[in-house]
């Protein structure tokens, strides 16, 4: 898929690793519309982007996730300003074990949400959803066990659209990418993240098993991911000792 003149919406993309699959397709000539629920972050990205990178091309959308309206309103107000959407990333996630409600809302909810509305607006011209999971979404952690689960959900949720025949008629693809850990502000955990049901302690331990990757390194398995013209269904995994790699889960089993 060639980038230039693409219209993409990310969620979450005021910071971390949202911000970087943003400037990833700007620079390769994609429009951008970066979305989120804080404002003045998204607003502040969005200055920073258009002039790092010397485009009009990028602009900032107040939407939180878990808000019907504004998911809609982010959506509409893409097609008014660039004429259509080609790209959906849904990208929004916390990791908070206390208040897991709203890490099911904002992870799990807000992906499918995004999902539906990208697949009603793509269905006429075709495109492109990437649904951001986690290597927790195909490994259990114990330090982080509803976090895991919403991960485990977007691949669950993200594969069964993928295999829906009116998905492949519609010249749609969608995808999951699932890196390790990677140096944005989720990481900034406390305490209060955790329940006695789940540890920061634990937690911590896989980091320093794992390490801590780059988000550029993300952002380059991302347009790889984005670029493959292929990949339908396709679960990229991204960690420091594996590297990317694309891998396919078998459709059923007998
Ligand atoms: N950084 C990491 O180690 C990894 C992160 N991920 C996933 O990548 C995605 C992005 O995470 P990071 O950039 O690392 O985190 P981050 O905390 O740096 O950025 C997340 C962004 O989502 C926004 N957000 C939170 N709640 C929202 C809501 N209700 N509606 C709209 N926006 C909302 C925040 O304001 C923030 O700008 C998440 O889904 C996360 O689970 C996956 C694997 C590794
Ligand atoms: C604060 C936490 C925020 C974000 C967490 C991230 O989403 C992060 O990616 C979580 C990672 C937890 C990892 C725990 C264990 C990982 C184990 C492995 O990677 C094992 C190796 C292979 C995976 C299997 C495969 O490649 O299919």
């Amino acid at each position: 898929m060639e980038l230039v003149g693409k219209v993409a919406i990310v969620t979450g993309a005021a910071q971390g690793l949202g911000r970087a699959f943003a400037r990833a397709m700007i620079q390769r000539g994609a429009k951008v519309c970066i979305s989120d629920q804080n404002v003045e972050k998204g607003n502040t990205s969005c200055v920073a982007l258009r002039k790092e990178l010397n485009t009009a091309d990028v602009n900032f959308v107040k939407c939180d996730v878990t808000q019907q309206d504004d998911m809609k309103n982010m959506f509409d107000d893409t097609v008014r300003r660039y004429g259509g959407v080609d790209i959906v990333v849904n990208n929004a996630g916390i990791m908070n074990e206390r208040t897991w409600s709203s890490c099911v809302d904002i992870n799990l909810k807000g992906v499918i949400q995004g999902t539906l509305l990208a697949l009603e607006h793509l269905q006429e011209r075709g495109g492109v959803i990437i649904n951001i999971s986690s290597i927790a979404g195909v490994v259990p952690v114990a330090g982080a066990p509803v976090y895991t689960a919403t991960k485990h959900g977007v691949i669950g949720f993200t594969r069964s659209c993928s295999v829906n025949p009116k998905v492949k008629a519609a010249n749609i693809r969608l995808a999951c990418l699932c890196p390790t850990f990677t140096d944005t502000p989720i990481l900034d955990m406390t305490d209060d993240h955790f329940t006695s049901w789940s540890s920061r302690q634990n937690l911590w331990k896989d980091v320093e098993q794992l390490g801590i990757m780059k988000v550029e390194t993300v952002a380059q398995g991302f347009i790889q991911l984005l670029l493959d013209k292929d990949n339908n269904g396709a679960i990229m995994t991204i960690s420091p000792n594996r590297g990317i790699q694309t891998k396919y889960y078998p459709k059923a089993r007998m």
